[in-house]
């Protein structure tokens, strides 16, 4: 196993640990850049798990990361379920390595197969944790490791199901620092995605790897929605690039910007009049943040169809549309072209998600963490 550096000091040090998917990365690089923005000294190490998405944004993000040998439990007789008891031995091993190595202070989890054993890690050497809960329904693992943790950051009401009610904290979710000041970038991001910021624009994206059934949605639509004079940021998931890049060949360039992953999703939410995305809690965050009036299509294939709840909490408040997966074949056209042809309607849209915001919650976090430092030292 690579050294864990240690400098010898007195600076804070903490573990983030967790990933897998945007969802769960960019609240763990957001924390970090809170705690960074309160003492610039404080030393962060990311624990992920091989071979997912965190190995690369996080380094791109400025911090270190070591990735564990982990997996989930499939529902399938696999290999890869063969292996998983090695796995996970090796990863407590390995985690307890780290800990012990690193030293940290607190440690944050934020879900996500490396969660668990870093956490478990920490537990075992009496160094508080601290979780933070992205969705409006807690899975097994996060609900395992509550009652260990001191605090329990969450972004939906009535998590007292899920958590100890006295380690719960409101916080919101913690977004990017660029994704809150959209302000001002508007030219910028229309020239980054070469498209013209005198025509209207529509994102399309389906959470961090991409969504068949919005893909399929906007492949019927594209015809119409380029004629009648809209453009359209396209993100299609990695796995569906490829073929929607060949597909779609004459139309790249005229209107239409099309991509495997947006990097810049501040660019992204600059120019949209209008979204169309899974239900994932950081998307639906970040769309508050934004203010845009959006279409959410959540995800099927999730734990207690939870991006439905996601989704619902803002459609109970009028802040969002929602399409079910098994109806946005048929319902696309019609719903995305009345709501871009409908100004006031997704004005009011924008204003009632605005509302929903939690600016502050990176820092909140930032400062939770911070305080069980203090009281163990
Ligand atoms: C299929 C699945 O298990 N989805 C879960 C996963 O979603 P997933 O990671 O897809 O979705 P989220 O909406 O929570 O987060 C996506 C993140 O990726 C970023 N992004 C997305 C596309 C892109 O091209 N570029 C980019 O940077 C978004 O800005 C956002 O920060 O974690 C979420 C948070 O626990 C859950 O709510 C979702 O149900």
């Amino acid at each position: 196993m690579a050294k864990v550096l240690l400098k010898k000091n007195n600076h804070i040090r903490i573990i983030i640990s967790g990933g897998g998917t945007g969802g769960h990365v960019y609240p763990a690089i957001a924390i970090a850049d809170a705690l960074k923005s309160i003492d610039e000294s404080i030393e962060i190490l990311f624990v992920g798990a091989e071979g997912k998405m965190e190995m690369e944004k996080v380094p791109q993000a400025g911090y270190r990361i070591i990735g564990l040998w982990v997996s989930g439990l499939q529902r399938k007789l696999t290999v890869k379920n063969l292996m998983f008891p090695f796995k996970l031995l090796h990863s407590l091993w390995k985690a307890r390595r780290i800990v012990k190595e690193f030293k940290p202070q607190a440690v944050v989890g934020v879900g996500g197969y490396a969660s668990g054993p870093v956490l478990k890690a920490a537990n075992a050497k009496q160094i508080p944790t601290v979780l933070q809960e992205q969705n409006g329904y807690a899975g097994l693992t996060n609900k395992l490791l509550a009652q260990k943790a001191q605090r329990v950051c969450v972004a939906y009401p009535n998590m007292e199901k899920y958590f100890p009610e006295n380690k719960i904290r409101f916080t919101g979710n913690p977004v990017r620092n660029d994704i809150m000041q959209l302000e001002g970038l508007r030219e910028k991001a229309f020239e980054y995605f070469r498209l013209d910021p005198q025509k209207k624009t529509l994102l399309v994206f389906g959470g961090s790897l991409g969504a068949k059934t919005i893909n399929d949605s906007l492949l019927q639509a594209i015809e119409v929605l380029l004629k009648k004079g809209y453009q359209i940021v396209w993100q299609t998931g990695k796995f569906y690039y490829n073929q929607l890049q060949v597909a779609l060949e004459g139309k790249k360039g005229n209107g239409l910007w099309l991509g495997a992953f947006i990097d810049r999703m501040d660019y992204a939410y600059a120019v949209a009049d209008l979204v169309v995305c899974r239900a994932g809690a950081l998307s639906i965050s970040e769309l508050c943040l934004a203010a845009k009036a959006t279409v959410l299509i959540p995800s099927p294939n999730v734990a207690e169809d939870h991006q439905t709840k996601n989704a619902m909490a803002l459609v109970n408040e009028k802040a969002a549309i929602m399409v079910k997966d098994s109806e946005a074949r048929e319902q696309f056209t019609e719903v995305v072209l009345d709501l871009l042809h409908d100004d006031e309607k997704r004005e009011d849209l924008s204003k009632n998600i605005c509302k929903l915001g939690k600016p502050n919650a990176a820092k909140d976090i930032a400062e939770e963490v911070l305080n069980l430092v203090k009281q163990k030292v």
